[in-house]
């Protein structure tokens, strides 16, 4: 009975027709390197070096309709689960495509939501270890690059080269974008770029942008100097706000080098032409190529309208380009064509050719009719894994342990107990019940486990060495916030468990997507209470594999931590202000000192702010700064009152108007199901922000703060929440 329920439920969804016929990656199998139709032999030694004998599924089925016989003539949205590959399924082919490229110049964007997902190793970490070596190496770039002029090009868009990266990696093998498209790219002289806030603007300029050789005493026109400025990268992987960044004020960095002219296209392609003669000629200069990987958190993050501005500046660009380029060439595959790619070409009509190619990728890819039609997809062909929209890991096992509230650390530390020695993950809900859990948990020295926090509130080199020290082992157990949920990947990560239940079927394939990762065994443990059981059910039934049964562990163990955990509880409520203030300062600071000149501001009148009280607009003026970067939000809250009162209460109201400002924050849907805002607000709740608080100091009042995630209204009233919080640490 409840199944049919559940059946006639998913039948009343509301799909897109071409989301009814998906191509199901199941079917494809694992294939050996030495298999795979036209892959360049160069790649395939690439890959060996990689560690990687074979294509997983869903690489082939994208393989199949890219390089095979599908050339790229669909858009592709691909959900595939957690660990499947995907970086990999996008990323050799856009290599292969580019490998006889004529000229270079950027060909293929790759869009991520945050700096984390695109590089696995920000610093790394013998250089953080040992700056001397970064010395050495800037030592050795400056000299390479004065010897050698252009060929040290490529390499300095690597920052560091591949091979000291994989020297320096603890753990070779596990790749992020970045270090997947710089083990290959090379391989076919292609380069590739970073523009993801890692380093400052100017040395990401230098490294995207070539500039012409100046002689000695020649007096040259700036505008002919301009001219020649050009792409030092034929790819590029960028996160939104830096890419918007470039786009606006980046000399010679534009996106009309996705389709950079070719001689090649002047040629008309005879119908006969071989399967080479056509790849040569679409790799040259007919492929312009979008990815946006984790594409339902990119379009749920509308902040700096990067997608329309993107694609509004490569179609005028292939219009102006190729203005009769209406033609579509016929695909040389033509025997290989199956039933369900008849009448691709349709799809071509009133379409100029070449076209960017897009492929959106996403373990829990969205389904919304509005979102999907942002992406201006072109006959958009679905890959996905099995029959339900939402797939867990097939090695995934997923256990629910229930307890009551106050003794969910107790249990937490029993089941770490029983795990002594495996890798693990804990998540929670926000980044201050992260860093409360981690105090409480480092109390259990009998434990003799290592256990570290990793959240968005600590710098990003302190998350680079928690990572390094976990990747190697040092550290046993992460207690990780849900912004670092997506893109992880640590190889060895045993067990993954949600000491807050997720309040979405989207966050508990993220997180549980830490483990069981490429095909390994892992498993998940859920902490519930009693109430909680019925609403975990359910969620879980949105997934495949969604059985889940009790995990008890030892009483004895429980009772055997009880003493400590009732004495770290004495404790910890001061200790956990304190820290927390610390890190807020440190944030503060930070955020002052890089982010002062990319604020939009808003102003507000007092009026609007205070509520009740007597207008005065010429003694008081209240002042927003708000700036979205790279998935993190600051925002800088100033009052300014002749009064120097404000009402706590009411500026969190006023903060909520960015909704529908400048600040273009979204609102949030149930489809889009990471609610931050919401979980974040609760996690606030023992704060206890009164209406009554007063500010009495405007310094006290002026205030930065930090999120590792941007969202929609319910963010925008958490924002506020976190900002009086921090302020609150600050006075106390
Ligand atoms: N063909 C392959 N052979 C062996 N290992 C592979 C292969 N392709 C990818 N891997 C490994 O599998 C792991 C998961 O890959 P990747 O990070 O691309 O997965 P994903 O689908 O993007 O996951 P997520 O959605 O969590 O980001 C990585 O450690 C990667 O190095």
């Amino acid at each position: 009975m409840e199944e049919a329920s559940e059946h006639n439920k998913k039948q009343s969804v509301p799909v897109l027709p071409w989301m009814r016929t998906p191509i199901d990656v199941t079917l494809f199998h694992e294939c050996p390197l030495n298999l795979l139709p036209f892959l360049d032999p160069r790649l395939e030694v690439a890959l060996e070096n990689m560690g990687f004998t074979s294509l997983f599924p869903v690489q082939v089925a994208v393989w199949q309709e890219t390089i095979g016989p599908g050339s790229c003539e669909r858009d592709l949205c691909i959900n595939s689960p957690t660990g499947s590959g995907k970086t990999l399924a996008y990323a050799l082919p856009i290599v292969q495509m580019l490998s006889t490229r004529a000229v270079r110049c950027l060909r293929a964007l790759v869009v991520l939501p945050t700096r984390d997902l695109a590089v696995q190793v920000i610093h790394s970490p013998l250089l953080i270890d040992f700056p001397f070596l970064h010395i050495f190496w800037c030592f050795l770039h400056a000299n390479l690059y004065a010897c050698f002029g252009i060929g040290v090009l490529i390499i300095i868009s690597y920052g560091v080269p591949s091979e000291l990266l994989k020297l320096c990696s603890l753990d070779v093998g596990h790749y992020k974008v970045k270090e997947v498209f710089a083990a290959i790219a090379p391989a076919v002289g292609l380069s590739v770029g970073l523009a993801v806030g890692q380093s400052s603007i100017a040395d990401e300029i230098s490294e995207l942008i070539k500039r012409p050789k100046l002689e000695a005493g020649i007096c040259y026109d700036p505008e002919d100097f301009l001219l020649d400025l050009e792409s030092s990268v034929d790819i590029l992987v960028a996160t939104p706000g830096r890419l918007m960044d470039h786009i606006n004020s980046t000399k010679g960095f534009t996106l009309e080098h996705l389709c950079y002219l070719s001689p090649y296209l002047k040629f008309v392609i005879p119908p006969n032409a071989s399967v080479n003669v056509f790849h040569k000629l679409q790799s040259s200069s007919l492929v312009l190529l979008v990815v946006v990987d984790e594409t339902d958190r990119l379009l749920r993050e509308a902040y700096q309208s990067w997608l329309p501005t993107v694609l509004q500046l490569i179609q005028s660009s292939v219009g102006s380009l190729f203005p009769h380029a209406n033609t579509f060439f016929s695909s040389p595959f033509g025997s290989l064509k199956t039933i369900r790619r008849s009448g691709v070409e349709r799809g071509f009509k009133g379409k100029s050719y070449p076209r960017l190619v897009k492929m959106v990728l996403s373990a829990t890819l969205t389904q919304d009719p509005g979102k999907l039609a942002q992406l201006d997809l072109h006959h958009p062909l679905l890959l996905t894994t099995g029959q339900r929209r939402y797939q867990l890991p097939e090695q995934l096992e997923s256990f629910k342990l229930i307890c009551e509230s106050k003794l969910k650390p107790l249990y937490l530390v029993a089941l770490l107990h029983t795990l002594q020695g495996e890798k693990c993950i804990v998540f929670t809900s926000s980044v201050e019940s992260t860093h409360r859990l981690c105090t409480l948990l480092n109390f259990f020295g009998d434990l003799q486990i290592k256990i570290k926090e990793y959240s968005g509130l600590q710098r990003q080199f302190v998350r680079s060495k928690t990572l390094k020290a976990f990747r190697a082992g040092e550290i046993e157990v992460l207690v990780s916030s849900d912004a670092m949920t997506r893109g992880m990947d640590v190889e060895g990560v045993r067990n993954v468990i949600n000491y807050d239940v997720p309040t979405y079927i989207k966050t508990y394939i993220h997180r549980a997507g830490r483990t069981a990762r490429a095909g390994q065994a892992g498993r998940c443990f859920t902490l519930l209470r009693k109430e909680e059981v019925k609403r975990f059910k359910k969620l879980l039934q949105k997934a495949d594999n969604n059985s889940c049964p009790v995990y008890s562990v030892p009483s004895d163990s429980i009772e055997s931590f009880r003493s400590t955990y009732t004495s770290a509880l004495d404790v910890l409520p001061t200790l956990s202000l304190v820290l927390v203030n610390v890190s807020a300062l440190e944030k503060l600071k930070e955020s002052v000192k890089s982010e002062t000149y990319r604020k939009h501001k808003f102003k507000f009148k007092s009026s609007g702010m205070v509520k009740g009280k007597e207008k005065n607009s010429k003694t008081t003026r209240t002042s927003l700064a708000c700036n979205f970067f790279e998935g993190v939000a600051t925002v800088k809250v100033g009052f300014d009152s002749c009064s120097n009162k404000m009402e706590v209460v009411t500026c969190s109201c006023s903060l909520a108007a960015l909704a529908t400002g400048e600040a273009e924050v979204g609102v949030e849907d149930e489809d889009d199901d990471e609610l931050f805002g919401d979980k974040e607000r609760e996690s606030f709740e023992p704060i206890s922000l009164s209406s009554s608080l007063i500010v009495s100091n405007i310094f006290d009042a002026l205030c930065f703060m930090t999120l590792t995630n941007s969202g929609g209204a319910n963010s925008v009233t958490n924002l506020a929440m976190r900002a009086f919080a921090i302020l609150l640490f600050k006075r106390l």
